[in-house]
Order: structure tokens, then C-alpha cells, then sequence
């Protein structure tokens, strides 16, 4: 039977699998799209035929500017057709970017527009990990008030991980991959704030942690391509690699949250043995914390924990890895006559020895040029073309009330991030990365006595930064469901940075390795390469 099979598996008889999984996912997902008004203006293929669905993919980009320009600019919103087994959206202007997201939960949802996007039936172990995020309201409730106590721990993490990394090599240039070396990096400054020293630099734990994020990319994928019906067949074959490499994980995980759970019921409950004990500050301890003041007993669950740390993995490997990416290949392959490796290199110098040499919350808040360097990419290297995606969960749908339409209960409403990003009217020379563009203004501000400082304009100049989110910012998102992780993110950048131009010489590229475009997502450039030296006179940033 086995041997009948596999004769049959040829190229034409794969093709024709292929398009006929095609046809039903296309035919399925026109029948099943939610009905959006016909006073909405639409852009893109104005023909329903398969073909037109497929060319599609390659023409959503340039659908979506076109909407831009024709709609958005003019305060209204467009439907944008889905393409493959995604589905139609309503792309709304920033003028009504408030009113989204000031939309309760119940009727726009973030987790749910999250859970559709990520196949929360199939890609996270149980559909409840995302349909009830808990571990985004521990973020959101202790990520950022620990964060000043976590500073010399990412500090101690960064410079380890860099040295591995790059080298210490002082005579010879060493030509590093990008994408790999980051990959090598985030993983375990990210996860020193998440599980702590030990298991940070655990190389089966990370290679899992990362693969499993991989495989939930990767069934993004082909899940578009799987007619919904057919989903609870071929669904949990796509997440038995999800479920290995979780599993993986939890074999460090699982004896570390039981661990941790004893030794704080034993510190609570003031024993002897734990008067010199102090909680780690990570993910574990705040989970557990939370949990237990939640009175969630659900939560509590070792195994239950150790799942957590599975999507919060995701939320911030490669969203952090694709933004440090694209931030070097930016500097990198900048004209080195605009200074900009120096400039952060001058910057951190001076920053760190006004702070006596170590990092710490002021020290980081300085670093204007490196912020600025971070936020100026995630504009012009967007890693997406929309973001802020809502839908809708109210049974009665929701009604606009700037233009009047009303979108049913399923459909789905985002921001244009890219045409906002790349608008001449927001941004002068939009196509240019202009890595002080932020800061510029700020460090003028600074350079004056402080009473010819406006306060006015000081707060203006403030919401400048990477971390506040807005009508021209929002790589992040905006309002209550804006990425937690941010100012973790901000902080781990800046430290990153600064320790590369410290302490490396970095070889210029001759031209920024160019980013690909798969409907609405960016394919990085993960081949590119850099040449790295460290520096004779290295400045180890908390030595
Ligand atoms: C450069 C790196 C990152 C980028 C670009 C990024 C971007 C985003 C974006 C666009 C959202 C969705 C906002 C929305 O739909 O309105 C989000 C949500 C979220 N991010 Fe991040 N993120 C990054 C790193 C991180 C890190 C390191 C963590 C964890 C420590 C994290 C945790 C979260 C969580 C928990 C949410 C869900 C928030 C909610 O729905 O209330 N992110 N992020």
C-alpha cells in the first residue's frame, strides 16, 4: 500500500494536489468572507478567478498603497481583497486609528484577530493558550516596573552573548551573518529576563524555543493554503512540530516553575532556610506572583506556566531579532559620511561615562541617537504592511461613526503601517533612512540653557522616542494593546548597539542587502553578511 503511495508521489501528481487545495481553500474562503458594505470603496483584483487570487499575492502590496493614497489620505477607509487563504480587511485612516482602538474587547479584539492570525486552534498546544493570553496581562501588569531592577542582568547577558557572537579577535576582520548572529543573541538576552541566568544560555532550551517559533511561522504558511474544512485533519499533523519542540523546552522548564513555586511558598511562608533568599525577577516568579493574587488555580499549573512561555517567545524572538536586523543593515550600509556608527559610538562613550561606566535607567533614557536609529528603521524597514489588527466579536458588528459604515461580527479592521511610515506629508524624504531624525531636535533641546527650554516643546520632543506610540509611530501598535515589551526592547537595542560600536570596528556595505515582500510580510535579507574587528581600545560597557 505504502509502495502504491509512494509511486504515485510525482511532480504533476504533487502540482495537482497542490491546485486543487488551492482551488477549494480559494472557493471556500469567497463563500465564508464576511459581507462588507457596499459603500466601502474597494482596491485590487476586480475579477474573482483563482489566477486573479494568486497573482494576488504579488500585487496586495501595491493594492494597499494604491487604497492608501486614493482613500486613506482622504480620511476614508477601503476593503482590501484577501489573497490565498487570508481574508478581505478593512484598512481605516490614522484619523480613525483612536477610535479603534479605544473599541472595547468585546467588540474589537486584539487576542482574537492574534488568534486567527497565528492558528490558535492548532499552532500553541491548546487553543486556550490564546484565547485567554494571560501571559500578555502579567507582561503588561510587571514587565516594565522590574525593568530597572533587570538592567545589570541584560547588561551582564549582552556582553556575554556579543563576545560569543562576534569574537574577540583583534587582528583579523570576521565575517558574521547577520540573522544568524542575532538569532544567536535575542534568544538569550530575552530569556535571561524570562527564565533566568541558568537557562538562558541553554542551548537545547533556546534551539527549541526558536524552533518552535519557527514552526508556528512556518504553519502560518501552509495553513493558508488548507481549506477551513479540512483544518481538524491536516491541523494537528501541522502541530506535532510544535508539540516536540515545546516539549523539548518544557524539560527545563517544567523542574524550574516546580522549583520556583516551592521556594516562594517556603519564602511566604517564612521559613528559616529562606532568609537570604531572594525571587529571581523573571517571568517565573511574576507569573507565578500574579496567578496567585488572580486566584487563578488554573494558572498555577507548572505545566500550565511552562506553556506561557511558549507564545511570549514568539511575541518577542523574532519581532526583535527582524527590528535589530534591519536597524544594522540600515546603519550599516548607510553613506559612512553621514557618521552614524560614530555618532552612537560618541553617544554611548560619553552617556556611560557620565553614569560612572554602568548601565542604568538615565544612562539608557540618553541614549538619543541610538533610540532614534531603532525607531527611523522600524519606519522605513517595516516588517509589515499592516498592523494593529482588530476583529470584529461583536454579534451585532460595529458601526463607524466618522464615516457610517458598519462591518459584521468576523471581519477584520487594521492600519495602513506602511503607507503612514513612507508619507510624504508625515515624513520629509520618506524613502530616506535618516538614522537621527529623532534625535536631532532632542539633543538641540538639551544643548540650551535650561531657560531657554520650553517645557512644551520638551514633552513634544519626548514623544519622539521609540517607546511612545502615535500618529507617526506605531511599529508597536497604539493604546491599551500596544506591545508590552517595548520598553524591554528599547533597553535591550540600545545595549546591543552600543556594545557592537564600542567595542567592534564594523566594515560598511557598499549597499543595503534588499528585503523581499510576500503579500503583506517582509522576507528579510537573511543571508546578509558583515565584517566585524574588535577594537584594541574595546570599552566593555560595565567594565
Ligand atoms: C522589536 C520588537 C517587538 C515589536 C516590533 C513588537 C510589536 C508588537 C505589536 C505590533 C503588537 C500588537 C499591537 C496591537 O495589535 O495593537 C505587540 C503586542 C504584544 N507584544 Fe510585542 N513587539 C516586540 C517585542 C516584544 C517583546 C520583547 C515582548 C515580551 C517581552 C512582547 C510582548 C507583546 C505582548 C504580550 C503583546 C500583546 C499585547 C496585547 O494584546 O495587549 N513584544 N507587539
Amino acid at each position: 500500500m505504502s509502495q502504491m503511495l509512494l509511486e504515485n508521489v510525482t511532480a504533476g501528481n504533487v502540482l495537482v494536489a497542490v491546485g486543487v487545495c488551492l482551488a477549494g481553500s480559494s472557493i471556500l474562503n469567497a463563500w465564508r468572507k464576511p459581507r462588507y458594505p457596499s459603500s466601502l470603496p474597494r482596491v485590487g483584483r476586480d475579477d474573482k478567478s483563482i489566477l486573479s487570487g494568486l497573482k494576488g499575492f504579488m500585487h496586495v502590496g501595491g493594492w494597499l498603497q494604491d487604497g492608501y493614497e486614493k482613500y486613506n489620505k482622504a480620511d476614508k477607509a477601503f476593503v482590501l481583497p484577501g489573497v490565498l487563504g487570508t481574508q478581505a480587511e478593512v484598512i481605516v485612516p490614522m484619523s480613525q486609528m483612536q477610535w479603534l482602538v479605544e473599541q472595547p474587547d468585546n467588540v474589537l479584539s486584539t487576542s482574537a484577530a492574534h488568534y486567527d492570525a497565528l492558528n490558535g486552534d492548532y499552532s500553541f498546544l491548546t487553543p486556550r493558550l490564546l484565547e485567554h493570553p494571560y501571559h500578555e496581562h502579567v507582561v503588561h501588569r510587571n514587565l516594565a516596573r522590574n525593568l530597572n531592577a533587570l538592567i545589570p542582568a541584560l547588561d551582564d547577558e549582552v556582553r556575554r552573548c556579543m563576545d560569543d557572537a562576534f569574537g574577540t579577535d583583534t587582528e583579523n576582520w570576521t565575517s558574521v551573518n547577520v540573522w544568524d548572529t542575532l538569532l544567536a543573541i535575542v534568544p538569550r538576552i530575552t530569556n535571561r529576563m524570562m527564565v533566568g541566568e541558568l537557562l538562558c544560555r541553554n542551548n537545547e532550551y533556546l534551539d527549541n524555543m526558536v524552533g518552535f517559533t519557527n514552526d508556528v511561522v512556518r504553519n502560518m504558511i501552509l495553513f493558508n493554503f488548507i481549506p477551513r474544512p479540512l483544518r481538524p485533519v491536516f491541523g494537528p499533523v501541522l502541530a506535532l512540530a510544535n508539540y516536540y519542540h515545546y516539549s523539548k523546552t518544557a524539560k527545563h522548564t517544567l523542574p524550574l516553575v516546580k522549583q520556583r513555586m516551592v521556594d516562594l511558598e517556603r519564602k511566604d511562608a517564612g521559613d528559616p532556610a529562606y532568609d537570604d533568599w531572594e525571587a529571581p525577577n523573571d517571568y517565573i516568579t511574576w507569573h507565578i506572583r500574579q496567578a496567585t493574587a488572580d486566584g487563578l488555580a488554573e494558572e498555577l499549573d507548572p505545566v500550565r506556566v511552562t506553556m506561557r512561555l511558549v507564545p511570549l517567545n514568539f511575541a518577542a524572538i523574532h519581532t526583535t531579532v527582524m527590528t535589530a536586523h534591519g536597524t544594522l543593515l540600515d546603519l550599516i550600509s548607510a553613506d559612512p559620511a553621514r557618521g552614524y556608527l560614530d555618532g552612537i559610538r560618541e553617544e554611548a562613550a560619553r552617556v556611560l561615562a557620565d553614569e560612572g561606566g554602568v548601565w542604568n535607567k538615565n544612562a539608557l533614557a540618553k541614549m538619543y541617537r541610538a533610540d532614534s536609529a531603532v525607531r527611523e528603521s522600524m519606519r522605513v524597514s517595516n516588517f509589515a504592511k499592516i498592523l494593529v489588527q482588530r476583529k470584529v466579536v461583536a454579534r451585532e458588528g460595529v458601526a463607524n461613526p466618522s464615516e457610517g459604515w458598519h462591518v459584521p461580527y468576523g471581519g477584520t479592521i487594521s492600519l495602513p503601517l506602511h503607507g503612514n511610515g513612507h508619507d510624504g506629508e508625515n515624513f520629509e524624504h520618506p524613502e530616506e533612512y535618516d538614522a537621527f531624525r529623532n534625535s536631532r531636535g532632542r539633543e538641540e533641546f538639551e544643548a540650551r540653557g535650561v531657560a531657554e527650554r520650553d517645557p512644551d516643546e520638551g514633552l513634544k520632543l519626548k514623544r519622539q522616542s521609540l517607546v511612545t506610540t502615535g500618529n507617526t509611530h506605531i511599529s508597536f501598535g497604539h493604546g491599551r494593546h500596544a506591545c508590552p515589551g517595548r520598553f524591554f526592547v528599547a533597553h535591550e537595542l540600545k545595549m546591543i548597539l552600543a556594545y557592537l560600536v564600542l567595542n567592534y570596528d564594523v566594515k560598511p556595505l557598499p549597499e543595503r542587502p534588499a528585503t523581499k515582500w510576500i503579500g503583506l510580510n517582509t522576507i528579510p535579507a537573511t543571508d546578509a553578511r558583515i565584517e566585524v574587528k574588535r577594537r584594541t581600545n574595546a570599552f566593555t560597557a560595565s567594565s
